[in-house]
């Protein structure tokens, strides 16, 4: 089993210590970019916190090349929707894994949604299939996320790759001495719980300035920044589909509460099953699941159903934070997302 840092939050018994009052607001927060397809993953992952009685809002961090429509389907689906300007990495000449992965820097306004005290990130091609609410119990003062596998073709770039190092395996191929010590555990940021701070969102953005690119992009620099803080969580909380073939003795599936379809053709509303590993019966299971709470017309949003009904369209800057100048940050033109 891979090493985790267990952290008691995990034996919650799903009991919510303390509703959204006052300075202890919690919310789920996601991202999304584009006028593409994403927006069903924004539907899905608001569908299914419904489906496990989460009790906190769905809060849509988007770009300003969201279309009216597409806010119009998230707010008609009980999401607060925050229009965010986009933030791009300084001038590189990077390869990045994948080009729209420059856009995914933007994620970094999250952390300047101060009117909450916690928030759970999720990306858009993620679903939660069982709550996981009790996660908004952990400790202050850290970054949880799950970690992430380096076995994939998407990171032949890397060191690990080379030698065949993976963290989900550290014994099964040795970090190599004369590369001197393994590389810090590192997470997939697909989805992390994290606490909003506009000292931390400053931080980032100054770090971030004076940060070269790399090929996994603000994954890549969320890993540096929080190295120190960073606290590993459970497979359970962030299946990378890629595990499934990679690591399957890391992974007990019947226990898995979310599923992040980030291998390639694996996301469930362009899912052709014709891809490497695409047409394995347990990745047609989980996409099929994702489509049976997407299709599920009783989940959807009905205003007399929610307390947390959606507020009006909010910028992320809260009002006393309103004065503040954004800090300055250098843009450069982008491709346009996948
Ligand atoms: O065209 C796009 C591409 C990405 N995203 C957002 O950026 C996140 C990260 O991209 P993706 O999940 O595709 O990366 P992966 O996890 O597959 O590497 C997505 O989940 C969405 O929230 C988006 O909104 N529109
Ligand atoms: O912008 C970089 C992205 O990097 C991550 O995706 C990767 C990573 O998980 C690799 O390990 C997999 O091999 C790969 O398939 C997958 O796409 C995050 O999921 C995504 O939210 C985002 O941060
Ligand atoms: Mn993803």
């Amino acid at each position: 089993m891979a090493p985790e840092v267990p952290v008691d939050v995990f034996s919650g018994s799903g009991k919510i210590s303390s509703l959204n009052t006052g300075y202890s607001k919690r919310a789920y927060v996601t991202f999304l970019a584009g006028n593409g397809d994403y927006v069903k993953g924004v539907v899905g992952l608001a569908k299914g916190l419904r489906k496990v009685k989460s009790v906190y809002p769905l809060v849509v961090a988007i770009l300003p090349d969201v279309p009216e429509e597409h806010r119009e389907i998230l707010t008609s689906q009980g999401c607060i929707v925050c229009e965010i300007e986009p933030i791009y990495p300084p001038e590189n000449q990077i390869q990045f894994a994948m080009a729209y992965y420059v856009i995914n820097y933007s994620k970094l306004r999250i952390w300047n949604f101060e009117e909450y005290s916690k928030m759970i990130y999720l990306d858009a091609d993620i679903q939660v299939f069982e709550n996981i609410d009790h996660l908004f119990d952990t400790a202050d003062g850290f970054f949880y996320a799950v970690m992430d596998c380096f076995c994939e073709k998407t990171w032949s770039h890397s060191p690990q790759y080379s030698v065949g190092y993976c963290q989900q395996c550290p014994d099964k191929v040795t970090w190599p001495a004369e590369m001197g010590s393994p590389p810090p555990l590192y997470f997939n940021a697909g989805m992390f719980v994290f606490e909003p701070s506009r000292l931390t969102y400053e931080n980032l953005l100054h770090k971030l300035k004076i940060t070269p690119p790399t090929p996994f992009a603000e994954q890549d620099f969320l890993n540096m920044f929080f190295q120190k803080t960073y606290k590993p969580i459970p497979l359970m909380y962030n299946l990378v589909l890629a595990m499934l073939w990679r690591h399957p003795e890391n992974v007990e599936l019947d226990k898995v509460k979310v599923v992040h379809y980030c291998a390639a053709g694996s996301k469930p509303w362009r899912y052709t099953g014709k891809e490497t590993n695409m047409d394995r019966e347990d990745i047609k299971m989980l996409v099929a699941k994702w489509w049976d709470i997407y299709n599920d017309k009783s989940l959807d949003f009905h205003a007399d159903q929610n307390p947390s009904a959606p507020e009006e369209e909010t910028f992320a800057r809260p009002s006393i934070m309103a004065s503040m100048p954004e800090p300055a940050i250098s843009y450069i033109p982008a491709p346009s997302a996948a």
